[in-house]
């Protein structure tokens, strides 16, 4: 399988942040927001893969400014790192007040989308082409998350296994 540019699978997002999205506070949902991340994770994942995805991981989310109705959020979605049948995807979610143009960073967060068959089970995907030494350092950083990653998902099966419950 030819290895490809994350360039062929990035993806944007534009939302206006309407009333059904919000919360009392007029702020964006968190739950909605995390849907809209997913979305354009699996997004990215199909593009690149061409696979059935399912999400594995999204590591922790940190929510650093409010989002509120009427802002516009864009959210980009961009492969940072590939195994044999896993892909890391950057996602960045900006918001910006409908009425001065004012742009925040709202959230940053990483999930990892596994390529799956008819039966569910994992399958192999493109590789990620390197192409400048900038997608080198992103690859490189990636692969250290994903060892602490990995490294986390065994400890939490091992003690389920203790439990009797996985
Ligand atoms: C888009 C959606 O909304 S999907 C709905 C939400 N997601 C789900 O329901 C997924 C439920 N989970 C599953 O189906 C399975 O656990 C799977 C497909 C993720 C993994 O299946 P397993 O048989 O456990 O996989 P296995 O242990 O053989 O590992 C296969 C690969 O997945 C990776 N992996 C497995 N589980 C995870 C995980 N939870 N997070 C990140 N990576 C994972 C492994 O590192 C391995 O990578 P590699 O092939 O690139 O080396």
């Amino acid at each position: 399988m030819e290895s490809k540019s994350w360039k062929e699978s990035y993806t944007e997002l534009e939302r206006l942040v309407l009333p059904p999205d919000t919360n009392i506070f007029n702020a964006l949902y968190g739950g909605r927001l995390v849907e809209w991340i997913d979305n354009v994770a699996g997004i990215v994942a199909t593009r690149h893969s061409r696979r059935r995805n399912v999400t594995g991981s999204i590591d922790s989310l940190f929510f650093l400014v409010p989002i509120h109705l009427g802002d516009i959020v864009t959210i980009t979605g961009k492969l940072n790192y590939v195994t044999r049948s896993t892909m890391e995807i950057e996602v960045n979610v900006t918001t910006e007040e409908g009425l001065t143009g004012t742009r925040r960073v709202a959230t940053k967060s990483f999930l990892t989308y596994v390529a799956v068959d008819q039966d569910g089970k994992p399958t192999d995907v493109p590789g990620l082409k390197i192409e400048t030494e900038e997608d080198k350092r992103i690859f490189e950083e990636a692969e250290i998350r994903s060892k602490n990653r990995l490294a986390l998902l065994a400890k939490i099966k091992a003690d389920l296994k203790k439990q009797d419950t996985y």
